[in-house]
């Protein structure tokens, strides 16, 4: 691999059934710490996305992930690292999070935690179009199906 190609990282977003999501504060020496984000990691060697996926979030959080689904992807050039994120959402999952690597975590409605990593920053938007729809929100995705049967 070339030092500028991108690093894979797989990401999940918990969502309890009130739209709640989980995020965690990134733990002392990584880069950015003290930044918050969807808990996740890079995926290893021979690892498919949703396998990364479900071995961070046992190995930060002590959460087995039973199902979760690919939302969107993002890439995103930091000074140290050009990643390719991508988020996954998850309803299904066993245990309460722990603490593994002493990093704090928050379930949030609206957004309160910050700062937040800046190429997770435009999906706290996105996110908030999917657990509180607004009217205008749900117009124009009527207005969608309506222009997909013409
Ligand atoms: N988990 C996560 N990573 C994100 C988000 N947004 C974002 O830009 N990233 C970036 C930050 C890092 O450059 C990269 C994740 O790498 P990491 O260093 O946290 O991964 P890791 O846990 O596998 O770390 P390590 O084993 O190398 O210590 O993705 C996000 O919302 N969640």
């Amino acid at each position: 691999m070339k030092k500028n190609d991108p690093i894979d990282v797989a990401v999940g977003i918990l969502m309890k059934d009130n739209g709640d999501i989980l995020l965690a504060e990134r733990p002392a020496g990584k880069p950015y710490e003290g930044y918050w984000e969807f808990p996740g990691g890079k995926v290893e060697a021979g690892e498919t996305i949703e396998e990364a996926l479900k071995r961070e979030f046992m190995e930060e959080l002590g959460i087995a992930i039973a199902s979760a689904d690919p939302w969107c992807g993002v890439e995103f050039v930091y000074p140290h690292a050009h990643v390719r994120l991508h988020f996954y959402i998850s309803h299904d999952w066993k245990g309460v999070p722990q603490s593994r690597e002493g990093q704090k975590f928050s379930w949030q409605g609206s957004i309160h935690v910050e700062p937040l990593l800046p190429a997770t920053i435009p999906l706290v938007k996105w996110i908030d179009d999917i657990r509180y729809p607004t009217a205008s929100g749900l117009a124009s995705q009527l207005n969608a199906v309506i222009s997909t049967q013409c």
